[in-house]
């Protein structure tokens, strides 16, 4: 849910309790976002969850979108509770170096304080002609390994055959984003389990989700094909 500062309060967004409830009441483990998330998407009561505070931003105004800088602190994102913390690098950017800076920093920060990190690993710049063809996709994964993540997350590359190599080259677990929204949850579903016939370790969908029309049915859907390994043909079949 970072995506109020990348685009604005879009479709979905517009309420982050609101939100936050309904995904929270499907079963999600965590939320992800901005430190506003956390003052103005808390809900003081209903299933608790956790807490992703996402160190990164910038936005689809600026000259540059993908050059991400560091907003806020792991010492800040532990103050409000975070289980987690999460940055953001564009491989391939103008100012990749500096994001690279940052992951490393922010790794090194994360160890001090034992807490877990989260790198969202985007191949995206002049030299990259598809951010979801596998080769550009695993040099990214791969980075934000080396530089400290505990956890990636990616785009998936279109069939469990790339992403095994997205996985394989990591040695972190992998995880992938949703992207834009898509025309079925059965596409979306079916994305979700290619990823975890290639070893995919889970996902952190955000369009997807809170632009459904029922963003807790679908969170339970994916529920149970990440967690309760259910196929997407059995899944089908269950009364959801
Ligand atoms: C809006 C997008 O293209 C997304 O892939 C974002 O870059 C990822 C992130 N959620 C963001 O809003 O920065
Ligand atoms: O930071 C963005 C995400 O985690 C994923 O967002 P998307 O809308 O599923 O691409």
């Amino acid at each position: 849910m970072d995506h109020g500062v990348s685009a604005g309060p879009i479709e979905g967004l517009k309420n982050l309790q609101e939100t936050v409830n309904k995904v929270a009441e499907g079963g999600a483990n965590a939320v992800l976002g901005h430190m506003g998330l956390a003052k103005y998407g808390h809900r003081g009561y209903g299933h608790d969850v956790g807490l992703i505070i996402h160190l990164s931003a910038s936005t689809s105004l600026s000259p540059d979108p993908n050059h991400k800088v560091l907003v806020t602190t792991v010492e800040e994102a532990i103050k409000v509770g975070a289980d987690a913390v999460s940055v953001h690098v564009n491989v391939g950017a103008e100012d990749e170096y500096e994001m690279l800076q940052g992951l490393g920093y922010v790794a090194g920060k994360c160890d001090e304080w034992g807490i877990p990190l989260l790198a969202m690993m985007y191949p995206r710049g002049k030299k990259v002609r598809s951010e979801y063809d596998v080769d550009v996709v695993k040099h990214a994964a791969r980075i934000g390994a080396e530089l400290g993540a505990d956890i990636v997350k990616t785009n998936y590359t279109g069939s469990p055959e790339t992403f095994k190599e997205v996985v394989e080259g990591c040695p972190v677990p992998v995880i992938i984003a949703g992207g834009p929204k898509m025309d079925s949850e059965k596409e979306l579903l079916e994305m979700i389990e290619g990823s975890l016939e290639a070893g995919g370790k889970g996902v952190a969908i955000g369009r997807n989700v809170f632009q459904s029309q029922d963003p807790t049915g679908l969170v339970q859907k994916i529920a149970k094909v990440v967690h309760g390994g259910v196929s997407v043909e059995e899944l089908s079949k269950l009364d959801l």
